[in-house]
């Protein structure tokens, strides 16, 4: 049996991995057009802001570690084609040679692209992207020059609040832009956004939120951002609004979503039996949303190739859905969500209450300790969570993983009341901010 992965990022990885490292004697090809995998783009935002050394130690795996697997792999070659009838890969080396792959299974692991704002002045120099380690590297060389002194960012979901953190660790004025009226506004709600941006704005960080940009103006490289509200001098600007589907060798042959991700079903299969989709160019199941959607994140690609993974080779193996957990700390102030924030249930026409507890991580005799914000969101009629958010200068992160199972296995608001909490001062208080959000939902 020979299978096909077109796509050696996070997902394509983690499909390779799990029938190589479980299926001896299985024949896989891996296709990318980068010269690079396993780039975790998490760690852009922190070698350019220069919170850790460098960018090397950012990828967890090699071409060389496939090839030892007994895989064939062909880096910088882009597969141009597919013909899904004969089940055969067409692709394309950077010298232009032109070569074919015939499958068994096909994977297709492609990914995501940036979102480009469609606006006049877009080929200009000093407009960056941030998705390949290749454009973190140009927005770290751009940021190195003398002259580049304000950085505009346009987008202030996840992307573009860690970059700006970036660019003003760098010494730079920075212009944070937002078409909504707070930073992220797709996975918190305000109560929780506010905060995260009074600390951008403590932090020396100018919002410009419910702006939209209509213009980039300047002479070969860009020296005026232009919005519908106004007109700003900038050496640079840095776009993340967001990412979409990558889903350009299939989507005339494949069954898609809205947004162009190959559907897929619980085994990672597309519209054709022979061909799965994981990652970024595929949907998912949100068991928040009771329903198939879009997220874009690395921990989904990985899960996503897994369950492909094994079900190419032979195992039946269910994706269990998942939540869309999520983390962000800027200047030390740490946010975690999970699920459905209050507006995001409104806009799926989900019927929800909420309850919030705010309190300090710990017992106030211990020193090192700081306030800590809940709001658990659950179903009207059925008590079910849906989600949860919290936020903290502490490191509150690992309890968003039980709200994610809570979700996953439908425990109701009401079973949360009396969970038992472990308690211990240099951790958490006896009344802990769990069981006091649980116990105040109406
Ligand atoms: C700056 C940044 C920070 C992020 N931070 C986080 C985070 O903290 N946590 C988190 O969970 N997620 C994070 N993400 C999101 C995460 O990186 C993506 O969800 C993840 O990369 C998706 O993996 P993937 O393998 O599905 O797709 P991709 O990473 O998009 O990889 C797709 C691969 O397919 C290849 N390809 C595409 N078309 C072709 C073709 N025609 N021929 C050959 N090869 C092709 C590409 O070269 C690429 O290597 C971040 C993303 C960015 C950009
Ligand atoms: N910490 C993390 O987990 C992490 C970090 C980085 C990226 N990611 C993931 O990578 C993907 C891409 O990240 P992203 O930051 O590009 O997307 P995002 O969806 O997080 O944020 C995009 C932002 O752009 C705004 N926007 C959209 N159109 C706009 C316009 N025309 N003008 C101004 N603002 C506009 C949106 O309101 C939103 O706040 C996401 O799925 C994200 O979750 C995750």
């Amino acid at each position: 049996m020979k299978t096909v992965i077109i796509g050696s990022n996070h997902a394509g990885i983690a499909a390779a991995n799990t029938l190589l490292d479980n299926y001896p004697g299985t024949e896989v090809v891996l296709i990318d057009r980068n010269t690079n995998l396993s780039y975790l783009g998490c760690g852009t935002a922190l070698w350019v802001g220069r919170q850790i050394d460098g960018y090397e130690d950012l990828f967890y795996t090699n071409e060389e570690a496939f090839r030892k697997k007994g895989a064939k792999i062909f880096m910088e070659s882009s597969v141009t084609s597919i013909d899904f009838n004969n089940k055969i890969v067409y692709f394309e080396n950077k010298a232009g040679e032109k070569s074919e792959e015939s499958y068994d299974k096909l994977i297709l692991a492609t990914g995501s692209k940036p979102i480009i704002p469609n606006i006049p002045g877009k080929d200009l120099e000093g407009l960056h992207f941030l998705k390949l380690f290749q454009e973190g590297q140009e927005v770290d060389h751009d940021m190195s020059r003398e002259d580049v002194k304000t950085v505009a960012v346009i987008g202030a979901g996840y992307i573009g609040v860690e970059i700006a953190e970036a660019a003003k660790r760098r010494g730079k004025n920075v212009l944070l832009f937002d078409a909504m009226p707070t930073s992220l506004a797709s996975y918190y709600d305000p109560e929780f956004t506010h905060n995260m941006d009074k600390n951008l704005e403590e932090n020396g960080i100018e919002l410009h939120f419910g702006e939209l940009a209509t213009e980039y103006k300047g002479d070969k490289r860009v020296t005026q951002l232009v919005t519908d509200k106004g007109t700003y001098d900038v050496d640079m600007v840095i776009n993340a609004i967001g990412f979409t589907a990558n889903s350009d060798l299939g989507k005339d042959h494949l069954e898609t979503f809205r947004n162009g991700a190959y559907l897929v079903d619980n085994h990672q299969k597309t519209s054709d039996d022979s061909v799965y989709a994981v990652g970024d160019c595929a949907t998912i199941y949100s068991n928040a949303l009771e329903a198939t959607t879009y997220i874009a994140l690395a921990t989904n690609a990985v899960r996503s190739g897994i369950v492909a993974g094994h079900n190419v080779g032979g195992t039946e193996l269910d994706a269990i859905g998942v939540q869309g957990s999520n983390g962000i700390s800027i200047f030390g102030y740490n946010m975690v969500s999970t699920g459905l924030s209050v507006a995001a249930a409104k806009k799926a026409e989900i019927d929800v209450d909420y309850t919030d507890f705010e309190d300090l991580q710990k017992p106030g005799f211990i020193k090192e300790n700081a306030p800590v914000k809940i709001r658990i969101v659950y179903e009207k009629s059925s008590r079910r969570i849906v989600g949860a958010q919290l936020a903290s200068t502490e490191d509150i992160s690992a309890n968003i993983h039980m709200f994610s199972l809570a979700i996953q296995e439908h425990v109701t608001i009401d079973k949360l009341k009396l969970l038992d909490i472990f308690f211990l001062p240099h951790f958490n208080q006896p009344y802990n901010y769990i069981t006091m959000a649980a116990l105040r939902a109406k």
